[in-house]
C-alpha cells in the first residue's frame, strides 16, 4: 500500500524517531546526572517517577499533538496527574515513556521507552525503544517484529523444563501480595525451569519473549502503558498473549503472561496465583475488584 493509502505508518515512524529522540535524553541523564536525589514516588514507596519521565512524556506527547492533532493518549505520567485512563475506539497512543524508572534511578541498563498505538481499541503497532541498549524493538500488526531491522522469532521450545521465565516483583508491597508473588514463583521454580529472570522492565521482559531468550513473562500488576506496545512485538514474533486466568488477555485487567506458544503458556499458567489489582480503566469512585 502507498503511504497515502497506509495512514498508521506515518504516526508509527514518527514514534520511532521520538523514542529513539527520548533515548538519547534518557542516556544523556544516566551518563551525566545522579537521578537518585530527584526521585519522587507514586502509588508505594518503591513505585518511583522522575523528572526525566515526566519529560519524555511531554516529549512524545507535544510531537504527537503537532502531527496528529486528533489522536487521543493514555500515558503513564498523564494518568497519574488525573488524565482518564479509557480506550475509545479512537487513533490512541497508549506511553510509558520510561518502562524501568527503578532501573533508570539505579543506573541498570535495562529501560525501554514504550510508544503502541491502538485503533478500535486494537494495537496497530508498537514501538519499545531499549535506551542503553540501543535496541529499537517494533512491529506492526500483520507485518513481523524486528529488533534494529533483523526479524524476531520466539522459542521453539515446548519443554517447560527447558525454559526460561520472567517475572517482576512489581511496586506493591502489600504482605498479602507479596506472598502470592512468592507462591507462584516457587511453584514455577520448583518445577522445574531453567531459570527466573526479570528485567525490571514489563516491555523489556515481552521483547525477551519475541526474541526467544525468555519462553514465558507473567506478571499481575502491570498497567496498559507497560504492555501495550510490546504486546503486539510478541504476537508478532509468533508468540501469544492470556491473562494469568488462562482467558484472553484484557490489556486494562492489570494481569499478563507472555509465551512463545499454547503448550508453555498453559502449563506455567496452572501454577499462578490470580489475584487482582484495580483495573487501569475503573471508574474513579468505583469499589477495587
Ligand atoms: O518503570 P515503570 O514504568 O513504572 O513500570 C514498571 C513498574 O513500575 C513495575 O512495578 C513492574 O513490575 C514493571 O514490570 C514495570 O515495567
Ligand atoms: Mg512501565
Ligand atoms: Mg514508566
Amino acid at each position: 500500500m502507498s503511504k497515502s493509502h497506509d495512514p498508521w505508518q506515518d504516526a508509527m515512524d514518527h514514534a520511532v524517531a521520538v523514542a529513539r529522540k527520548s533515548g538519547e535524553m534518557i542516556r544523556e541523564v544516566v551518563q551525566n546526572q545522579d537521578q537518585s536525589s530527584l526521585v519522587q514516588t507514586k502509588s508505594s514507596a518503591v513505585d518511583l517517577v522522575t523528572e526525566t519521565d515526566q519529560k519524555v512524556e511531554r516529549l512524545i506527547i507535544q510531537s504527537v499533538k503537532s502531527k496528529f492533532p486528533s489522536h487521543r493518549f493514555i500515558g503513564e505520567e498523564s494518568v497519574s496527574s488525573g488524565e482518564p485512563c479509557i480506550l475509545t475506539s479512537d487513533p490512541t497512543w497508549i506511553i510509558d515513556p520510561i518502562d524501568g524508572t527503578t532501573n533508570f534511578v539505579h543506573r541498570y541498563p535495562f529501560v525501554g521507552v514504550c510508544i503502541g498505538f491502538a485503533v478500535n481499541q486494537q494495537v496497530e503497532w508498537g514501538v519499545v525503544y531499549s535506551a542503553i541498549e540501543d535496541k529499537m524493538f517494533t512491529a506492526r500488526r500483520g507485518r513481523g517484529a524486528f529488533c534494529n531491522g533483523r526479524p524476531l522469532q520466539v522459542s521453539t521450545q515446548t519443554d517447560v523444563h527447558r525454559s526460561m521465565v520472567a517475572t517482576e516483583f512489581g511496586s506493591d508491597r502489600d504482605p498479602q501480595v507479596v506472598d502470592k508473588i512468592f507462591s507462584s514463583l516457587h511453584k514455577v521454580l520448583s518445577l522445574p525451569v531453567h531459570g527466573v529472570r526479570g528485567a525490571g522492565s514489563a516491555a523489556l521482559n515481552m521483547c525477551a519473549v519475541a526474541r526467544g531468550s525468555v519462553e514465558l513473562y507473567y506478571e499481575t500488576g502491570v498497567h496498559v502503558w507497560d504492555i501495550a506496545a510490546a504486546s503486539v512485538i510478541v504476537t508478532e514474533a509468533g508468540g501469544v498473549l492470556r491473562d494469568t486466568t488462562g482467558g484472553a488477555l484484557d490489556l486494562m485487567s492489570r494481569r499478563i503472561v507472555a509465551a512463545n506458544n499454547e503448550t508453555i503458556a498453559t502449563r506455567i499458567i496452572a501454577e499462578l496465583e490470580v489475584y487482582s489489582s484495580e483495573r487501569d480503566d475503573r471508574a474513579p469512585d468505583c469499589e477495587p475488584e
